[in-house]
């Protein structure tokens, strides 16, 4: 039985532990840290072993083979002393933080640390994370946070710590960004006369149809020109995109400011 900790169970850390608890398929017996968290509010986490309030609570029974940092990343500075209390060497900690760096996780302590970026698909089985395995992972570490990781959906690894920055400029933070473009594609549906409540749910069941278009066949410049008809609607729209590079541009200088707050983080 591989005994886990998770501190916070907010979005991130209870879409985590609902996946792994209903997919049943690993001997794991969980328990949560979280202040705020009280059962009652989703079946699949009222499961867990043990809630506390606190990693100073008297009745903590540590230490855990894996604690996953689920909290934000402001936060982990006041916490991070208090890992020595639920943890040994062969702890391993599993990040989902943005920012923090292996380094500041590891802190004086010297359990290993596989640091992930998720997005918000985890709740339903569809996350993109790509993880870095910090010092001192074992191999036997790295199946295990796969194994994990992928309960919520797709896992890659990287091999740099610094390229985690841009991981979560385009897939940590990436669905706001299509969220925000669903918002801009109702409200423009709007402006040409269709009824508020029309226009949201064609823009959210189009970016559907373009998700299973892509899932299914995964190249999106082949998918943008199969709906593309010489001189036809869309290729009138595409050009608004294209003129002076705008959309590139745009995307381009969003994804450079989150990867440079990613860095602030640090
Ligand atoms: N929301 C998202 O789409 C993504 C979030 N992340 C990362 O996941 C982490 C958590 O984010 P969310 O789940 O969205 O935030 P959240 O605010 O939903 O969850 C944070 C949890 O931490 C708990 N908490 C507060 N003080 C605590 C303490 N002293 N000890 C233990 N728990 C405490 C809160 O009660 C809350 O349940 C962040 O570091 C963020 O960078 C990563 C990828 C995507
Ligand atoms: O906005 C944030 O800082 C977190 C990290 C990626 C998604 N949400």
């Amino acid at each position: 039985m591989t005994r886990l900790l998770f501190i916070g169970a907010g979005r991130m850390g209870s879409a985590i532990i609902s996946r792994l608890i209903t997919s049943g398929d690993m001997k794991l017996d969980i328990s949560i840290c979280d202040p705020y968290f009280s059962r009652g509010t989703n079946p699949a986490l009222d499961k867990v072993s043990a809630i506390y309030p606190t990693l100073e609570a008297a009745e903590i029974d540590g230490p855990f083979d894996v604690i996953v940092l689920a909290i934000k990343p402001q936060l982990f500075g006041k916490l991070a002393h208090l890992l020595k209390l639920v943890t040994t060497q062969h702890s391993l900690v599993i990040s989902v933080m943005a920012g923090i760096a292996v380094d500041a996780i590891r802190h004086t302590h010297d359990y290993s640390v596989v640091r992930t970026m998720p997005n918000i698909g985890a709740a339903h089985g569809h996350s993109a994370t790509a993880c870095f395995a910090g010092p001192y992972v074992t191999e036997a570490g790295r199946t295990l946070a796969t194994r994990i990781m992928e309960k919520i959906g797709s896992v890659y690894w990287v091999k740099d710590e610094e390229l985690l920055h841009a991981v979560t400029a385009v897939s940590g933070s990436g669905p706001a960004y299509f969220f925000a473009f669903v918002e801009a594609l109702a409200n423009a549906g709007k402006d040409l006369g269709l009824s508020p409540e029309l226009a949201k749910n064609l823009a959210i069941d189009t970016l559907q149809s373009a998700s299973a278009s892509l899932q299914q066949m995964r190249d999106p410049s082949l998918l943008r020109d199969a709906v593309t008809s010489p001189s036809g609607t869309t290729a009138a729209a595409l050009a608004a995109f294209s003129s002076n590079n705008d959309l590139s541009n745009l995307v381009s200088r969003a994804t450079r400011a989150a990867n440079a707050r990613s860095i602030e983080l640090k």
